[in-house]
């Protein structure tokens, strides 16, 4: 192992940052709001409403903050192989270097290789905020390897946040040391509170020494999920809830998991869609269970809501992801790379840089505001989706060809929202064979008015324009949610001059997670 690494944690890049995220809080924009549970980030209500210790823990945090998913990073460690339970949508077996989704690694680590991985993706990745556990199996079913794996992380990286993500089957039992570890950030999977709809989901779960299965499997389940959730949120741990949307068995169920979950105080509710393959084998992928469409996840999330707020930015990772949420940079991190590698873990160019960061976060929510008070006053119930290709950092910034995935936001006279991405790499492998790349990508973002590029050539152009959807490279390189809205703004005036007619744009043609044709 290295030498333990003291930190400096007084020192003036600290202070400026301090200052940096405070001045963000005041400019209501970049997190997610703990009591109630709503949303912010410009949507509804901001920081100024968020208890202090909940912005500290959120901030730059990029799957509990919106905001802080495009300028932060984070990173999984594959140390827990083994799981407790069965989940019909799960194979752990099947593993592919190129695919990003969850249970998938390219190779399983011990603690301290895990550890030496930290240390070398933070040396290189000064955004790097967030070390969770997610599998491939589950965390608490391996919690020697995984505690073990925090407590050196604790000690070598201290100024990295700590996560965890667990079935919850053997959560009552680990609450004190997860709370021992400040790992101040827990995700539970809860698939239903109806045992009745659990056992379509879990064949069986491993308790007391024993396999249980059917209804009484998943009674077990659901009341131990719901007992980890209280104690977490009783010690003020935030919790944010995982919930697999597997069309025709739990969807219609999910508002009620949804109550059941804002009740006990969950922070953060991420309904995601299943993803079912066959060549997965899976059970639900070998009988055909569909994933859900993009339009039917947009609706049950904007159903729930109304209760809580609601994740619509996660990108489902892999248990070995590293990078800004929507880039892998796994295969840069092997463990035969990390051997080579010259670790230089500092804490204060980490700062630094971090601060640099928040600059630019104050900048954008800054003109953000600044567009969105010329929209102040337009009456008009018009709303239309938009695709954005970007890298990160908040900006236009990424060509049309090259762009893996489209980020959507929806336009209205409140502003700008995130309301989902679309995965085009793996659309355009998976869904459409032969079929020419270009296709699929105008498919996926066909429910679309316009799709914002740093860059595009003149084919694409005239095809996208063929399909109804506006190229725009005109706002290359600036920030996403202040061009959205200035074009937002133009649309209307042209829409109530008569030079543009606004139609109703139907659903996509891209079934989430699934990637095969609706
Ligand atoms: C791989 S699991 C690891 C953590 C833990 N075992 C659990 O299930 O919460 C991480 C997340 O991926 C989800 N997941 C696994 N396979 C999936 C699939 N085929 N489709 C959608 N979500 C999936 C799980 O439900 C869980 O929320
Ligand atoms: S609990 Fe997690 S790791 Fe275990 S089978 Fe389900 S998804 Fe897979
Ligand atoms: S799977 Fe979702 S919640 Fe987990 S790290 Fe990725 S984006 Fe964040």
């Amino acid at each position: 192992m290295e030498e333990a690494y003291q930190p400096n944690l007084h020192g003036e890049s600290t202070e400026v940052l301090g200052d940096l995220l405070q001045k963000i809080a005041e400019h209501k924009g970049c997190g997610t709001s703990g009591g109630s549970g709503k949303a912010s980030c410009g949507t509804s209500a901001g920081p100024a409403d968020m208890a202090p210790e909940v912005w500290e823990k959120v901030k730059n945090h990029p799957c509990y903050s919106e905001e802080a998913h495009h300028h932060y990073a984070r990173m999984h460690v594959a140390v827990a192989p083994a799981c407790n339970i069965q989940c019909n949508y799960c194979n752990r077996k099947y593993d592919c270097a190129n695919e990003s989704r969850p249970g998938v690694v390219s190779e399983k680590l011990t603690p301290e290789q895990a550890a030496k991985k930290v240390l070398a993706v933070a040396s290189t990745i000064p955004q790097m905020t967030v070390l969770g556990i997610a599998g491939p199996g589950d965390p608490l079913a391996n919690p020697v390897k995984t505690f073990k794996t925090f407590e050196l992380i604790s000690k070598t990286a201290p100024d990295i946040k700590l996560c965890l993500s667990t079935n919850g089957l053997a959560l009552p039992d680990h609450v004190d040391t997860i709370a021992s570890f400040n790992v101040d950030h827990v995700t539970i999977t809860i698939n239903m509170t109806d045992p009745e709809v659990g056992a379509k989901i879990y064949p069986w779960i491993f308790w007391k020494n024993k396999r249980v299965t059917g209804i009484e499997a998943a009674k077990i389940l659901t009341d131990r999920q719901l007992q980890g959730l209280e104690m977490l949120t009783e010690r003020g741990i935030l919790c944010k809830v995982n919930s697999v949307m597997i069309p025709g068995v739990n969807d219609q169920h999910l508002v009620e998991v949804n109550r059941a979950v804002k009740s006990r105080g969950a922070f953060l509710h991420n309904i995601m869609p299943l993803i079912s393959a066959p060549e997965h084998g899976t059970v639900f992928g070998l009988n055909g269970q569909r994933g859900p469409s993009a339009q039917e996840l947009k609706a049950l999330q904007d159903s729930c809501e109304g209760e809580m707020n609601m994740m619509r930015h996660c990108r489902q990772c892999r248990a070995d992801a590293v990078g800004l949420l929507g880039e892998d940079r796994s295969a840069e991190f092997t463990t035969d790379k990390i051997m080579e590698m010259e670790v230089n873990y500092d804490l204060e160019s980490r700062k630094a840089y971090q601060t640099k960061v928040e600059e630019e976060r104050i900048a954008k929510v800054e003109a953000k505001n600044a567009e969105l008070e010329t929209l102040a006053g337009a009456a008009s119930d018009i709303k239309i989706l938009i695709a954005v290709a970007t890298k990160g950092s908040g900006r236009v910034n990424e060509h049309f060809g090259h762009a893996k995935e489209f980020q959507v936001y929806e336009l209205s006279t409140k502003g700008a929202k995130f309301v989902g991405h679309r995965r085009v790499d793996l659309y355009c492998q998976g869904g459409y064979g032969e079929e020419d790349a270009l296709e699929t990508v105008i498919r996926a973002i066909n429910d679309c008015a316009a799709v914002f590029v740093a860059k595009i050539g003149g084919c694409p152009k005239d095809s996208l324009r063929a399909a109804g959807i506006d190229p725009v490279d005109q706002y290359a390189f600036e920030f996403i949610e202040q061009s959205a809205i200035s074009y937002f703004k133009d649309y209307l005036a042209k829409v109530n001059s008569g030079e543009v007619q606004h139609v109703e744009r139907g659903d996509a043609d891209i079934r989430q997670g699934a990637f095969v044709p609706v």
